[in-house]
């Protein structure tokens, strides 16, 4: 496993993300708070977390948003999956919305979201006249139907 330089403010109440089983993707990431918050329905907030991260090159973290929250609560983040760029240096934030229809109590410490690290293709563009024909060709947005 690669090793990932992280800065974590006050690591005594705020523990590292960690994964929660042994084959879990993402590790589960928790909100570092003073006090807790109440989200009303639709409302959104950016939630610090405390942590600072330096990815090796060619590598994203993506921020996700944890299945038991959002089923339960309503709980999501609202641009799922957030991107965590390889050269950004800021605290890890992750922005939850509230899409159920009673406000939401999150607690410091809890885990609100899970961050995956994935590595990344980068490319340039070939600028052409054409580009390849395809049986799909344009189809998409549901064009093969349900069923
Ligand atoms: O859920 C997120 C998404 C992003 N970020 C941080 C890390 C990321 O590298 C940076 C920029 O994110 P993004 O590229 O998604 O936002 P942008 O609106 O394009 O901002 P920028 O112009 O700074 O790239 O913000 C987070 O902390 N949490
Ligand atoms: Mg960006």
């Amino acid at each position: 496993m690669s090793k990932v330089k992280v800065r974590i403010i006050n690591q005594s109440n705020n523990p590292l993300p960690e994964y929660a089983t042994e084959q879990a993707a993402g590790m589960d990431i928790r909100a570092f708070l003073e006090a807790p918050i109440v989200l009303n329905p639709l409302e959104r907030f950016l939630v610090p977390t405390g942590l600072f991260i330096e990815l090796p090159k060619g590598y994203e973290a993506q921020i996700r948003p944890r299945s038991g929250l959002a089923i339960k609560q309503g709980l999501t983040c609202l641009n799922s999956p957030g991107t965590i760029d390889a050269d950004y240096r800021g605290e890890v934030k992750i922005i939850l919305i509230n899409l159920s229809q009673e406000p939401q109590t999150i607690h410091p410490g809890d885990r609100i979201a899970q961050m995956v690290v994935h590595d990344v293709e980068r490319v340039k563009w070939k600028p052409v006249k054409s580009i390849s024909v395809t049986k799909r060709h344009d189809g998409g947005f549901g064009h093969t139907g349900k069923s």
